[in-house]
């Protein structure tokens, strides 16, 4: 009989409810066990890391011994979350309760069972077990002639024929025989072979008819879907995976500009390009954010695939591992750039593809957020109806619509490596971007220039007014600020000087405006003389209305106080952030064991990692002793 009020461990409790949470899509690993705020944050990630990793191993033993059948009432994240402490961590289970006694009742048969199964050695437990993905160069064979030559090899090609039952298609790659292949249901040119296959020495890799290459990394350029004969610009080319699938897909008809900046890449960039045997792609070594459409004329699909912090990438997936906030705000401050870039100055670009293999919101959601806030031109369309709408991650829903609309690849779950992917297209006559903030952008400027300036141009005035969002410069902008006045009073010359000031004194609106757009006035003198002088007359014409408009006018300066606070509010919000991660590190560093007192904690903690832990501990304990 069992006493049912002894309870299972917290520990595993909590544990298993995170491991449901990441395997059901709706919350990140890293976000859940934080925010859990157990005391032992680093035991429960390694567990449900562990767990992750042995999915197929835990799949087939709880099959076969039938634990959960026969069991019907067991809670099957707890009972996978036991079978692996019992297991593949500590091999041991605590306490009396229920759920413990029950799997320790199945350990010689999971043990019986687990002899055939194969278990990936400790220095592997940080990979998620990922099956061997293939591209085909159709631009050197074509699928069929492809799969043709596998089967000639011994592969035994299987299907999968409902292409919106993804979930199905995933538990087929899980269960693919050692000697069985499989087309993706989501990219055409992709094949799927076993966990662990190699092919570097396939003469097919060889000569560049197979390119090994993840399937979450094939998904922004699927997506782009550009027809042959575009013109499509690469913002962040090297090594050129997607560049040369970019080629593939427009069957090498079209143009492809692919520029990288780091010359050692863009070496690596031509060498593949070479092997692609496109014809269609020039490379240029060269920093995207000095482009334009002068540089790169008539393009029409671009790809911005920019530099991340890689959090995505499984082999990257420790336990330990985590970004500084100061390191994700400075990449996020250059992915916005180059983003922003990309949707404003490229007047004849219809869809650009934003992707990153990071999984920080603040490089994806966050990013495409701030973006699309002051964008006029483009709205975020549904990146699921790219493939087939059969997906199962998508944005945070801290964002609202928007992360609906965004596309996640999660190693866990898709067996991939992780990628975040957002759509953006043009508008058409009649549609709007509904994510546009009109308050960020300081909509009501935006009326009353474009009613001043005659021959208006959205894209430009964008790019002369957009928000600088380097988190540094942001930093520095009062002081810039100050700076710049200084730089304009003295280049601009001594008359027009004291016309700049009577602006600043008596134009409270237009007070950033001229100030923003200084450094560009500096190169254009005659142009800002006459610029000025139209401002003055205008001055004079406000000066008019001055006394009627003063209510409105508190009202702006009301608004504009409001936005200040919000700001404010957006970097308090930050900082408690950072302070929040500190504070989880702080209780790490509390429980971490303190070398002679707490030994149990050591244990939990260094078990998983290494088998050999508790014995040594237990060893030191007998020599003091
Ligand atoms: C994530 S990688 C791109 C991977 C590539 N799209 C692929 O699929 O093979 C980002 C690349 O952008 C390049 N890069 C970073 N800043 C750049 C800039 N301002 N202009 C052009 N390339 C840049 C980096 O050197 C790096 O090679």
């Amino acid at each position: 009989m069992f006493d049912h009020s002894i309870k299972v461990p917290r520990l595993y409790k909590t544990t298993a409810k995170i491991y449901r949470q990441v395997k059901e899509g709706t919350g990140s690993l890293k976000q859940l066990v934080y925010e859990k705020k157990h005391p032992n944050i680093k035991a429960i990630y390694a567990l449900v890391v562990e767990a992750i990793h042995r999915d197929s191993e835990l799949n087939k033993l709880i099959e076969r011994s039938e634990i959960l059948k026969k069991e019907p009432r067991f809670d099957p994240w707890l009972a996978r979350i036991l079978i692996t402490e019992l297991l593949f961590g500590k091999l041991k289970l605590p306490g009396e309760s229920k759920p413990i006694k029950t799997v320790l009742a199945y350990e010689q048969i999971f043990k019986a069972h687990n002899s055939d199964i194969v278990i990936p050695k400790s220095s592997e437990v940080n990979q998620v077990n990922k099956p061997r993905y293939v591209r085909v160069n159709t631009l050197s064979c074509t699928v069929n002639e492809a799969i043709e030559n596998f089967s000639e090899e011994g592969w035994v090609l299987s299907k999968h024929l409902d292409n919106k039952d993804y979930t199905g298609f995933l538990e087929k790659i899980i269960q693919l025989n050692e000697d069985e292949f499989i087309p993706d249901i989501h990219i055409p040119n992709l094949l799927i072979f076993p966990i662990k296959t190699q092919f570097y020495r396939h003469p097919a890799y060889k000569n560049g008819q197979i390119i090994l290459q993840d399937k979450a990394s094939c998904l922004p350029v699927h997506i782009l879907a550009p027809p042959p004969g575009s013109v499509v610009l690469d913002m962040c080319a090297a090594p050129g995976m997607k560049t040369t699938q970019v080629a593939a897909i427009l069957n090498d008809q079209g143009l492809v500009y692919a520029v990288e900046k780091d010359e050692r890449r863009f070496k690596t960039l031509e060498k593949i390009v070479e092997s692609s045997k496109a014809t269609c792609i020039k490379c240029f070594n060269k920093d995207i954010l000095t482009c334009d459409n002068e540089t790169f004329p008539n393009v029409e699909y671009i790809l911005v695939d920019p530099s991340c912090s890689g959090s995505g990438l499984t082999d990257r997936l420790t336990v330990e591992e985590k970004q500084s906030q100061f390191r994700l705000n400075k990449l996020a401050g250059f992915q916005i750039k180059i983003l922003r870039a990309a949707l404003t100055r490229y007047p004849n670009a219809k869809r650009v593809v934003y992707s990153t293999c990071s999984t920080y919101l603040e490089e994806n959601e966050d990013v495409v957020r701030q973006v699309l806030e002051t964008n006029l031109n483009f709205k975020l369309v549904e990146a699921k109806q790219f493939v087939n709408n059969a997906w199962l991650n998508f944005g945070s829903e801290d964002f609202g619509e928007m992360g609906k609309f965004c596309l996640y690849a999660k190693p866990e779950l898709d067996l991939t490596n992780g990628f975040f992917v957002a759509v953006f297209e043009r508008v058409q006559e009649g549609e709007e971007n509904m994510f546009f903030n009109k308050k960020n952008y300081n909509y009501k400027k935006y009326e009353q220039d474009k009613k001043r300036r005659g021959n208006f141009n959205d894209e430009e005035y964008e790019q002369e007014n957009t928000i600088d969002d380097d988190p540094k410069t942001l930093e520095e902008k009062p002081k810039r600020r100050k700076k710049n006045k200084l730089i304009s009073e003295q280049e601009i010359p001594e008359e027009n000087n004291g016309i700049v000031k009577a602006n600043q004194k008596n134009v409270i609106n237009n007070d950033e405006e001229i100030l923003e757009e200084r450094p560009k006035k500096k190169k254009k003198n005659k142009s800002i003389s006459k610029e000025i002088t139209e401002e003055n007359n205008e001055i004079v014409e406000y000066k008019k209305k001055k006394k009627k408009k003063s209510k409105h006018l508190k009202e702006e300066i009301l608004e504009e106080k409001y936005e200040v606070v919000e700001e404010i509010q957006n970097e308090k919000q930050k900082i408690l952030r950072i302070k929040d991660n500190e504070q989880i590190q702080e209780t790490e560093e509390k429980h971490k064991p303190k070398k002679k007192k707490s030994k149990s904690v050591d244990v939990e903690e260094t078990e998983l990692k290494d088998p050999e832990g508790p014995k040594k501990k237990k060893h030191k304990k007998k020599d003091k002793e």
